[in-house]
């Protein structure tokens, strides 16, 4: 039983960490295409092929001795799986998914590399807990964004196509205003919309066993996200355990031991400093003259950028918008997306996005993390992230963390990727030897004067 004493972290401590298994297992298509499909490589069976190979070597995060059926899922859920066009499961999965699944249900802590199959791990694990004959919630998962969030429903949806499950969303402007009840068992959503609909009770949480957070570190660490997502906890019900699931690429020293207050007693997997980047991304740099240079390299690079899909990062929403009403003046096809744009026009630039309705999207921050588009092939950081953009503090050091996740976006389940990162002055230039020193992984220079070299480096890169 758990105590209801409040500590100065404020956890109610110690939830411990077990909840009750049921049985089996709606809805729209996933929006990610199943493995084997990619604009990337000219015919899909090479893609199949690739990552065939990639999934037999012991020494790839893709790798697994054993098939999906081995890890004990329901029928329903194999259905779901291999409807999806997975085939075999990755490392994560195979590892994570049969201590996620066990009786009595542990904690777990959980790392793996970007684009290695994270979703699947606790979607499945939703799905596999809930008891489909109660009509109340009984799995909340929580994400730093909106466009996460529906993306994770997307999978939710797509894996559980073969059960009852019902779903519905906690995030802005979704429900209409003065919703009653939510009966549906798996709720994704945003913490403070989930904090807000629990507090109104739209939300009763007594029958919750499960309770994922993705992006676990930058849930447990960002100003204002790491209340809402304590708040949530915290309105958990202490009648009964709740399986509390933290995933992650990334769980920096200084979020380790908050995580594991937050799932106590959790089942660790985890990854060495070496082991952070996948080999797939081939990392760039490009050294341009001034602020202005960068644009007009950005401008010269559209031709390439529009060879896949490109997602460019900037710091400053402003940055973001100006750049894009720029390049749309001057007949380039962009879109920008970041938070000061209603939840409606969100939704629409990111769905447009992953239709392949623009081929370059510029942002900030906001959809670092998580976001899955399998054709995107180039990521560039027009500027490099900070940590001050963590928490607007002085802090002028480069914020690695980010940095991973950004280029995460490309070189998804054993693709071919690019990062190209934009340095124009000293200050610009440590700052990405840092970034290299700490990944250990060279960051190649491109010279931006000669288009061709350009251009020729970046297909190999590719191939
Ligand atoms: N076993 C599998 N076989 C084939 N494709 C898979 C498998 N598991 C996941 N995928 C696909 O791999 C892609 C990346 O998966 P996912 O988005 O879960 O990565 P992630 O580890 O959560 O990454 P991030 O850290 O960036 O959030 C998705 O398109 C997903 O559909």
């Amino acid at each position: 039983m758990a105590s209801l004493e409040k500590d100065a972290d404020g956890f109610y401590t110690p939830a411990e960490s077990s909840a009750a298994s049921t049985t089996a297992p709606k809805v729209e298509g996933n929006d990610a295409e199943p493995a084997g499909a990619s604009d990337l490589v000219s015919s899909t069976f090479e893609v199949a092929v690739t990552l065939a190979d990639q999934q037999a070597d012991p020494n790839s995060p893709l790798y697994s001795a054993k098939s999906f059926e081995a890890l004990g899922l329901h029928q329903d859920l194999l259905k779901g799986i291999y409807d999806m066009g997975f085939s075999k499961p990755s490392k994560i999965q195979e590892r994570a998914m049969p201590l996620l699944l066990s009786n009595p249900p542990t904690n777990m802590i959980g790392q793996s590399q970007s684009g290695t199959g994270k979703t699947a791990a606790f979607v499945l694990t939703m799905l596999s807990r809930i008891d489909y004959s109660i009509n109340k919630p009984q799995a909340l998962c929580l994400a730093p964004s909106r466009e996460l969030a529906r993306q994770i429903m997307s999978v939710v949806v797509a894996m559980g196509k073969f059960t009852q499950v019902q779903t519905e969303y906690a995030i802005k402007d979704h429900l209409p205003k003065g919703a009653s009840r939510i009966t549906a068992q798996v709720i994704v959503g945003t913490p403070g919309t989930m904090t807000d609909l629990m507090r109104r009770k739209v939300i009763d949480p007594s029958e919750v066993k499960v309770f994922v957070l993705d992006e676990a570190d930058n849930m447990l660490d960002q100003d204002g996200l790491g209340d809402q997502t304590l708040r949530v906890k915290n309105m958990l019900p202490r009648t009964h355990p709740v399986q509390i699931i933290l995933f992650s690429a990334t769980f920096p020293d200084h979020v380790r031991a908050f995580a594991s207050k937050f799932a106590p007693n959790a089942n660790k997997i985890e990854l060495q400093q070496n082991e952070l980047s996948v080999d797939g991304i081939r990392q760039f740099y490009m050294d341009c003259k001034n602020e202005e240079h960068k644009y007009d390299i950005l401008v010269s690079l559209y031709g390439l950028l529009t060879v896949g899909q490109s997602i460019i990062f900037c710091k400053h929403r402003q940055t973001a918008d100006r750049i894009s009403q720029r390049m749309t003046a001057e007949g380039h096809k962009v879109a920008s997306l970041h938070g000061a744009k209603d939840a409606a026009e969100r939704d629409a630039i990111i769905d447009g996005f992953r239709e392949g309705k623009e081929k370059v999207l510029i942002t900030t921050n906001v959809i670092a993390r998580g976001i899955d588009i399998l054709q995107v092939n180039m990521v560039v950081n027009y500027d490099l992230p900070l940590m001050n953009e963590r928490d607007r503090g002085a802090d002028e050091r480069p914020d690695i963390e980010t940095y991973l996740h950004r280029i995460g976006r490309t070189g998804r389940f054993g693709r071919k990727g690019i990062s190209i990162n934009f340095v124009h002055d000293r200050k610009t230039w440590l700052q990405m030897e840092q970034i290299e020193k700490a990944l250990g992984k060279k960051i190649i220079r491109i010279e931006t004067n000669d288009f061709d070299e350009m251009e020729e480096k970046m297909k190999q890169a590719l191939k």
